[in-house]
């Protein structure tokens, strides 16, 4: 058969949802700066007995964002709708991914794609687009290769197009069909064709 990438992917408001990275090191800097460069306003924490320095250098910008030093205790899932697993303890993880699913909340394991309800994305950002890539968990090296090749091919200038559909899409007479005949009009010279 034929392979499929049954992930579905949302965006998500961050500033909107309460988040909790456990661990301080390099993975848990590469997923709290992956957040931050989305969603600069995102509300997390961060609990671990001990931080790098690079992490603490990182969040040096970005004071609302809270640090817990000690280690992960159970009370930390409290009111979390999130939380991201990036310690060097194994079982630890498997721990909190329990924990997790007990009480409903989505929970990502950056070593063990088992244990995660869902993965980070490479993201392409120009302007208002935004673009997530996924390789099904197979190599994100190559959906790092992809989104910088998508950051090269995709004109800055796509937002002035954006911002333009935009107020005509505001101005747009008429029911919904003809809307989108209007817009579908409007666009057609906007795809490259191969
Ligand atoms: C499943 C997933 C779960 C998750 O983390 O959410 C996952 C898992 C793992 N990553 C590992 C390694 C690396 N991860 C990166 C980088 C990124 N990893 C990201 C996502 C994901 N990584 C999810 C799947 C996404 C998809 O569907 O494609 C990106 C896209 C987003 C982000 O993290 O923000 C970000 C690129 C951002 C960008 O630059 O655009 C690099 C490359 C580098 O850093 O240069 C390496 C080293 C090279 C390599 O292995 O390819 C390992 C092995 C650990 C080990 O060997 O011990 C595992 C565990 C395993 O696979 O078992
Ligand atoms: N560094 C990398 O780019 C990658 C690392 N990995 C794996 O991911 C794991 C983590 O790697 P790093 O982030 O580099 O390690 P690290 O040593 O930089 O960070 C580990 C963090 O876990 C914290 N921690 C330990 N016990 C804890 C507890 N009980 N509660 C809360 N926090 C706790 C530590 O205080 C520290 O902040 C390792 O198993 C590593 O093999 C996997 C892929 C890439």
């Amino acid at each position: 058969m034929e392979a499929q990438n049954k992930l579905f992917p949302v965006f998500l408001k961050l500033e909107q949802l309460n988040v909790l990275i456990v661990g301080g090191g390099n993975v848990a800097l590469e997923k709290v700066s992956a957040m931050l460069r989305n969603s600069p306003e995102a509300k997390i924490s961060l609990v671990a007995p001990f931080f790098r320095e690079e992490t603490l250098t990182y969040l040096k910008d970005f004071p609302k964002v809270e640090l817990i030093h000690r280690a992960f205790e159970v009370g930390d899932l409290e009111g979390r709708d999130m939380v991201v697993c990036a310690t060097d303890q194994y079982t630890l993880h498997e721990r909190i991914s329990e924990l997790a699913k007990q009480r409903h909340l989505l929970c990502n394991v950056a070593d063990t794609p088992a244990l995660c309800d869902f993965y980070l994305g490479s993201i392409v950002q120009k302007g208002d687009l935004k673009i997530a890539i996924s390789t099904n968990g197979k190599s994100p090296t190559m959906a790092k290769r992809i989104r910088a090749f998508l950051e090269d091919v995709i004109p800055d200038e796509i937002q002035l197009s954006l911002d333009s559909l935009e107020s005509i899409r505001k101005e747009l007479k008429g029911d919904f069909e003809s809307k989108i005949k209007a817009l579908n009009e409007m666009t057609k010279g906007l795809i490259f064709k191969k």
